[in-house]
């Protein structure tokens, strides 16, 4: 194996030996467990986009929140998923088939494209020019701007879809979709994920899809796998310390080094990752 795929493996908690009960199972008591400890907090707030990730987790924090209702007897608990399309969204389907399957207990719709465009607008009047790439990582950051508003409004934290087939090549907006409270996924790669949401039986269109960030115009739900230039097939055997092709290898090392400030906090006098 090589070297930096040995260490990456390590930071990121990713198992090859993998059992999708049981990984089910460790997320919604993850989610269970932090819930109970901070009395405060009883709503989960998740952003639901008809993709793979959010049907996932959207469907482990309903069954950690009906888990919490039902031994706790306490009713104030509920799950939040939030549509939050910028204008009329291509594949609104997917997100409805989606919650449908959660049975998310409640709904609630915010469209990011007056604040995205009027920020983008703002922005412009200074003279600056934003770019269709700048405004889709603006979109993902109006995004969490509206789950911060809604779980401040219901004694709520925001789940994020963050795991290591993304973390892994920093496929994220910074304080975008990769601002959250708290991460059930993380640890898992692409094929995982889709083996849970398989046995949990959500629809297959939903596990099979195409993952998009889908956030540029004019490149409507353009693949990842385009944007990254490598395939998930090479980045979850590389997560789980198989040999790939060394130039997919290489791909993927070179993404995670650029993206490194990603996965820390602000970067401070004290840190030496970057040296
Ligand atoms: N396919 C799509 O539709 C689409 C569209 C937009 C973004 N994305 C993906 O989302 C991700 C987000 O894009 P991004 O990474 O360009 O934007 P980002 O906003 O997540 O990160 C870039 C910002 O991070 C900061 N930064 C950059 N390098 C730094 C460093 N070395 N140290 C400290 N801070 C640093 C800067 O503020 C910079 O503006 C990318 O993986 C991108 O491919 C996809
Ligand atoms: N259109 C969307 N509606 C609600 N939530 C969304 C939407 N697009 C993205 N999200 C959230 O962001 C994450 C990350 O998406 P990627 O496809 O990985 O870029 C997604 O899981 C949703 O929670
Ligand atoms: O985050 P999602 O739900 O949009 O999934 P994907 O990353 O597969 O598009
Ligand atoms: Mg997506």
């Amino acid at each position: 194996m090589r070297e930096l795929q040995r260490k990456i493996i390590s930071e990121l908690c990713v198992s090859s030996d993998f059992d999708p009960k049981d990984e089910i199972r460790k997320s919604v008591d993850f989610m269970k467990a932090y819930l109970k400890k901070h009395a405060f907090l009883k709503t989960l707030v998740l952003g639901i986009s008809g993709g793979q990730d959010s049907t996932l987790t959207g469907t482990l924090s309903q069954l950690a929140i009906k888990e919490l209702r039902d031994e706790t007897g306490n009713s104030e608990y509920q799950f939040i998923a939030v549509r939050l399309p910028y204008g009329n969204q291509a594949d609104e389907q997917d997100a409805m088939d989606a919650i449908a399957f959660m049975k998310a207990d409640k709904v609630v719709r915010v469209n990011i494209k007056p604040a995205t465009d009027a920020m983008v607008e703002s922005i412009k009047e200074n003279g600056l020019e934003v770019s269709d790439f700048n405004r889709g990582n603006i979109k993902a950051r109006e995004r969490m701007i509206a789950q911060y508003g809604i779980a401040s409004a219901n004694k709520g934290a925001v789940v994020g879809t963050d795991h290591a087939a993304e973390a892994v090549t920093g496929f994220y907006t910074k304080f975008g979709d990769g601002g959250a409270d708290i991460t059930p996924l993380w640890r898992l790669d692409k094929r995982q994920g889709r083996a849970m949401l398989e046995l949990l039986g959500a629809p297959e269109h939903l596990y099979k899809k195409k993952p998009t960030a889908d956030l540029e115009d004019n490149r409507p739900a353009l693949p990842d796998e385009v944007a990254l230039g490598v395939t998930y097939e090479d980045i979850d055997n590389y997560l789980e310390g198989q040999d790939i092709d060394s130039a997919a290898a290489e791909k993927i090392e070179a993404w995670y080094l650029k993206t490194q400030h990603k996965r820390h906090s602000p970067i401070t006098v004290y840190d030496e990752f970057w040296k």
